[in-house]
């Protein structure tokens, strides 16, 4: 359990934090200081010219003072016009800036975590901490820092203004501010525990509504809108009861103030007159000091209300900071190896892996792979096909053994020359809302437009093409919709044919295919593949059955292993999963 003094030095962390991305822009942060400087300073010299114009002017109805006087309020008046409109454009040069730092470092933290965190962490809860939360600091750089600085300079101009008039009425406020200590701390409080509920409520949200979109096509087919809004529904339920109990706190804050001030008035008035009949003050310094008074009140009551929404807001900048501060699991060594050319040999040696402590996926497996073997690993759902894969492409680190890549530990290599060199082909192809080329030049954007015709004439995509409007230059939709899945399939063999890796990991890539053109493409893929190391996790198994060798995985562990015939003849557990494939006329 988190205590509280650990929730205040963190929220002070991560105040820090975000503070620290105004950092670039300190030469105009102090310009908005000397600006706010000016602003107040201007503010507060009319109160104390009312008591000069009270104590002087008037009582000796003195006309070329008056004069003077009115003369200074209006080039006083012209000075605070040119520092406000100054502030106003420093505030939204910083704020844009600072925001626009933020979530680039945000974003380029993304490349980084790995895909440990995007499998962990929904990619609602992504968008919703690089959309909504950096949203809701955008309100800090824009609003609450500036004002804080203004408000706090004026607080200060205004006490030493004070005490200078007298010291006997600067204390008598003393009592009435701490007035405000009986309750505020309780509301404050309970604020906070709501300010921690409604950052956790406002990612669940965008969560949901990031479901809700992505899920249309499901929710249409299964007419399952009501179920969804219900549960949406509830979401939003939620997080506007907790918005509302925010703005309750807040009210009920405001009103303690306000109350605790205007009671402080009663009193200085009382005292006031008091102190004039003694003639301890004149009347234009009692009216010098009540006006300071008031309008001190007015910023200080906005400087706790500024504190303490901010307070709320990094609950919320909290996610972010967590986000941030996140250590990524695969890391590169320092002086990490950089192959140019990799020839495809890979190594396990008794490697385990588990996503959960005590939940082992693969047991101390050990199998060697040639440079230039074809290897397919087969095996029931969810016994760990796809996550060997992962940790040959350094997704995962193994918590015991060892991997290796033409004996170079993997976890020696640059990721660059594991990324490089290892090709995958999923089932499932993202196609980026752009042209068709850039789809498949993203294979490898420098390949030349011969390579890209190439590629595009293997994986039987090229007649395609040229039938389109702008051919090559034609915009797919987002996510690919308007191609069907074959033709994501066919893009996505063409950005592999134009990579080029020196080992390929295929899981099921022409499985979508139809079949003239699955022959087709195969015949493609087996030309491409000659040199290749190649490694399928196949659920058809007509594609395996000239492979070199077949590793059949039961429980974590290889059971049986060796070419199609072979294992056959065993009779064993890839006979028997040929036949259940069969049944299932995957075959
Ligand atoms: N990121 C993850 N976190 C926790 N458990 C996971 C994760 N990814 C996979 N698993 C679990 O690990 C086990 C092996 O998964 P894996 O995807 O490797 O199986 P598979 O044999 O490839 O399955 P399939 O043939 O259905 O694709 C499964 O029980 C799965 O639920």
């Amino acid at each position: 359990m988190i205590n509280k003094s650990s929730i205040e030095v963190s929220l002070f962390k991560v105040y820090i934090w975000v503070v620290s991305f105004l950092k670039p822009y300190l030469m105009k942060v102090f310009l908005l200081i000397i600006c706010g400087v000016v602003i107040s300073v201007s503010e507060l010299i009319i109160p104390k010219m009312f008591g000069y114009f009270i104590d002087d002017v008037l009582k000796n109805k003195n006309i070329n003072l008056f004069v003077y006087c009115l003369c200074a309020i209006f080039l006083v008046l012209l000075l605070k016009l040119i520092a406000t409109a100054s502030k106003e454009y420093l505030q939204r040069y910083i704020q844009e800036n600072s925001v626009r730092d933020l979530q680039w470092s945000i974003v380029t933290k993304l490349r980084v975590l790995g895909a440990s965190y995007l499998e962990k962490n929904s990619t609602g809860t992504i968008l919703a901490l690089v959309n909504t939360e950096v949203a809701a600091l955008q309100e800090l750089y824009r609003r609450y820092f500036p004002e804080m600085i203004q408000h706090v300079l004026f607080v200060t101009i205004s006490i030493y203004l004070m005490l200078d008039i007298s010291l006997y009425l600067s204390i008598s406020i003393i009592p009435c501010i701490s007035l405000y200590y009986l309750f505020g701390p309780r509301i404050e409080k309970k604020a906070s525990n709501i300010g921690q509920k409604l950052a956790d409520s406002q990612v669940n949200l965008g969560q949901k509504y990031y479901e809700s979109v992505s899920l249309l096509k499901e929710l249409n087919v299964f007419n399952s809108f009501e179920w969804d809004l219900n549960k949406t529904l509830k979401e939003v339920k939620n997080n506007t009861n907790l918005y509302s109990k925010r703005y309750w706190y807040a009210y009920l804050r405001g009103s303690i103030r306000r109350f605790t001030y205007y009671f402080g008035a009663i009193i200085l008035i009382i005292f006031g007159c008091f102190l004039i009949s003694e003639e301890t003050i004149t009347a234009g310094e009692f009216v010098s000091f009540l006006l300071l008074y008031l309008a001190t009140m007015h910023k200080l009551t906005s400087v706790i209300t500024l504190l303490t929404e901010q307070k709320m807001l990094m609950f919320q900048a909290s996610k972010l900071y967590e986000f941030a501060h996140f250590e990524p699991t695969i890391t590169e060594k320092e002086g990490a190896i950089h192959l140019n050319k990799v020839e495809g040999n890979i190594n396990f040696e008794n490697v385990s892996f588990s996503y959960t402590p005590n939940n082992p996926i693969l047991k101390n497996l050990s199998f060697n792979i040639k440079s230039g073997e074809k290897i397919a690993f087969v095996g029931e759902s969810g016994c760990g096909k796809s996550t060997i894969a992962k940790l040959m492409i350094r997704f995962y680190d193994s918590n015991n053994g060892e991997i290796s890549i033409d004996s170079n530990l993997i976890n020696s290599l640059s990721l660059e020359t594991i990324r490089r060199s290892i090709g995958i082909v999923f089932q499932d192809v993202y196609i980026f809302g752009s042209t068709i080329k850039e789809n498949i030049l993203f294979g490898n954007p420098s390949a030349t437009e011969e390579e890209l015709i190439e590629a595009s004439k293997a994986a039987y995509l090229h007649d395609y093409i040229m039938e389109l409007p702008d051919q090559y230059n034609t915009k797919v939709d987002e996510k690919g919709d308007t191609l069907s899945g074959g033709l994501k399939q066919r893009v996505g063999l063409a950005r592999l044919f134009l990579m080029n890796p020196s080992i390929v990991i295929m899981d099921e890539p022409t499985s979508a295919l139809d079949n003239i053109t699955e022959k087709h493409i195969q015949k493609s893929l087996d030309r491409f593949l000659i040199d290749k190391t190649v490694i399928t996790i196949a659920h058809r198994l007509s594609t395996i059955r000239d492979y070199d060798r077949i590793y059949v995985l039961d429980n974590g562990i290889i059971a049986e292993s060796g070419p199609h015939e072979q294992l056959l003849a065993k009779n064993g557990l890839y006979k028997k999963f040929i036949i259940q494939t069969k049944e299932a006329g995957l075959v």
